[in-house]
């Protein structure tokens, strides 16, 4: 009944119309609280994708609120401009865009974007993910494999090879994937996601000793139930919730703020000698390939 739970509410995730205009551009002042210290990321220019909710909002804020200049993008153009306004209040230096990371024209045109207003990308964080199948793995169809691995490997492989010649350019970078437990422990409804979510770990693995030639760290979070409106049907359901928290060391689901802290310390100085490495950020959940 769980992983149902958890299969429904993962297939909640809307599919959104796609638009073109810009929004946000306006350079607020730099935090500066951390600047100097090793976990400053002042100076450095950071595209989130799928970052106008959920994790992705928070990874923007945490590596905003530590000086990064931070692009945000998502499918949507209401949604991008209300997050550029949030980002804005919380005093982050912002822009924003839409941006369907399957489509490869949208995907230039944000790295080009950014190049063009920030001066450059130090930091890639490939957020984006769908699902939409649940079912046994046996009736999934070539369309739905197509669209999985489409937005959820693929495009985060293909973005990656876009930013990386940019970060070359600033003499190196990080980029950061977002997995899932689920890519450690397939979940029984969720096959081809699950199976998306572990191809990322080998993603990691494979890009880091490649990339660290050019001072380019890759690395992935992965991370367990966080309470975002894509896993909503498991913090709604008391049952489901006592269930769940049996699997949990720490008595409660994670936060958004929980894992965006998380990335933006593997793309600080902290995490200077961190890569090809997965985060596992569970509060506890068992993750064993
Ligand atoms: N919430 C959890 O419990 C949980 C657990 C493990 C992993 N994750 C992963 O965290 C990431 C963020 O998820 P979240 O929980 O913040 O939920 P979320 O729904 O806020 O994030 C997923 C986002 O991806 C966007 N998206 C889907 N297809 C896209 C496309 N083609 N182009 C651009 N954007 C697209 C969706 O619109 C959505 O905003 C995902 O990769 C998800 O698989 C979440």
């Amino acid at each position: 009944m769980l992983r149902c739970l958890v299969s429904r509410c993962l297939l909640t995730n809307p599919v959104a119309g796609q638009t073109r205009k810009m929004s946000g551009g306006s350079l607020a002042g730099s935090r500066g609280s951390l600047a100097g210290s090793q976990s400053s990321l002042a100076g450095k220019v950071a595209i989130v994708t799928a970052s106008t909710d959920g994790i992705g909002l928070a990874a923007a804020q945490a590596l905003g609120q530590r000086g990064a200049h931070v692009v945000v993008s998502s499918r949507r153009q209401s949604n991008v401009d209300k997050a550029v306004a949030l980002l804005q209040r919380e005093k982050i230096q912002v822009t924003g865009t839409t941006c369907n990371v399957g489509n490869s024209e949208d995907r230039a045109r944000l790295v080009n974007m950014t190049v063009e207003q920030c001066g450059g990308v130090d930091i890639f964080v490939s957020n984006a993910a769908v699902n939409p199948f649940f079912g046994n793995i046996m009736d999934s169809t070539e369309a739905v494999w197509d669209k999985i691995l489409d937005v959820n490997v693929k495009s985060a492989f293909l973005m990656t090879q876009l930013v990386v010649p940019h970060l070359e350019k600033r003499g190196g970078g990080s980029v950061v994937f977002v997995s899932s437990v689920a890519g450690y422990q397939p979940m029984q409804a969720l096959g081809p996601y699950s199976v998306s979510k572990t191809a990322l770990l080998g993603l990691t693995r494979a890009l880091a000793p490649e990339l660290a030639q050019s001072h380019i760290r890759v690395n992935c979070v992965a991370p367990g139930i966080i309470k975002t409106t894509f896993s909503q049907a498991l913090w709604q359901d008391e049952d489901v919730v006592d269930e769940l928290k049996k699997q949990l060391s720490i008595k409660r689901f994670g936060k958004p703020e929980e894992i965006g802290g998380v990335i933006a310390f593997l793309c600080s100085k902290d995490a200077s000698y961190i890569t090809g490495e997965t985060i596992t950020v569970t509060g506890g959940m068992s993750c064993r390939l």
